[in-house]
């Protein structure tokens, strides 16, 4: 069984002359405990994949199976969501200004059915690697990634399997970038997720993602191996200059 299935998706916004056609034909398999990477430059319909998925991109066809699942439309029942989060980019949107860590966990973890919810929120607070003195701060006295592993916190309140991860890093400083994709490979291995991760950032999903699919205009051009990124042996045209633009480490 995989963890995600992608069969031929099609996502498009508008009607009639406003139509556009966000993503064509798409077609990926994630299996359970792999990170897959969604990459490509802005507008390529790496983030509308995963709304699809979420139901925040109410028009699509084709299939979206969530381990072995078969979603319809934009509904998502309460299965969905414990087996299936999202981390968005911009953590300053994502938290409520007034509700305390605290607040935004345990409300989290009270939706998910959660019993201790004492415990669990300094679980939560540990795994992510922020102590128990935050537990009580709001956002505007936390940094971007302070702020960032709350989201991821918050994603992991309900045990998931798979966390679809939307540029997760690029709206904070270069230096606590690093800092997050670690905590991430990390959160991957001790909570065997599975992660479908979207980034612009070349580098970064080379890092994180085991394969990826290289995405121009709506559509997948090609989907390799990160081995074959630092081999250097990108097949399709776009890819090698994606890869020319970048130095993978
Ligand atoms: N709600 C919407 N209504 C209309 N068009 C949209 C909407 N959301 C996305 N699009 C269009 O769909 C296309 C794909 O956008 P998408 O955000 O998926 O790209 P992306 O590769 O994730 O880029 P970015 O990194 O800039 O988000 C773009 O042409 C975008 O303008």
């Amino acid at each position: 069984m995989t963890a995600l299935g992608i069969d031929n998706l099609n996502v498009w916004f508008g009607t009639d002359r406003d139509r556009v056609d966000a993503v064509k034909a798409a077609r990926f398999d994630v299996a359970i405990g792999e990170s897959f990477g969604l990459v490509g430059e802005s507008g390529s319909g790496k983030s509308t994949i995963l709304r699809a998925i979420t139901g925040l991109a109410p028009t699509w066809s084709g299939g979206i199976t969530v381990e072995g699942k078969a979603l319809q439309g934009a509904k998502r029942d309460r299965e969905f969501y414990k087996t299936v989060q999202m981390v968005f980019q911009d953590p300053y949107a994502s938290l409520h200004p007034r509700h305390t860590v605290d607040q935004v966990l345990s409300e989290t973890l009270h939706l998910h059915g959660m019993a201790d919810i004492d415990a669990r929120v300094e679980r939560l607070l540990h795994d992510v690697g922020l102590g128990k003195r935050f537990r009580f701060r709001y956002p505007h006295q936390l940094s971007g990634g302070q702020r960032q592993r709350v989201a991821i916190a918050r994603a992991l309140a309900g045990e998931p399997d798979i966390l679809l991860l939307d540029e997760p890093t690029s709206a904070l400083d270069v230096s606590v970038q690093a800092e997050i994709l670690n905590l991430l490979t990390d959160l991957r291995e001790e909570h065997k997720l599975t992660y479908l991760m979207v980034s612009h950032d070349l580098p970064v999903i080379g890092h994180m993602c085991d394969r990826l699919a290289v995405m121009k205009d709506g559509e997948i051009v090609e989907i390799m191996q990160s081995d074959d990124l630092r081999n250097n042996t990108a097949k399709h045209a776009y890819s090698q200059s994606l890869l020319a633009a970048s130095v993978v480490g």
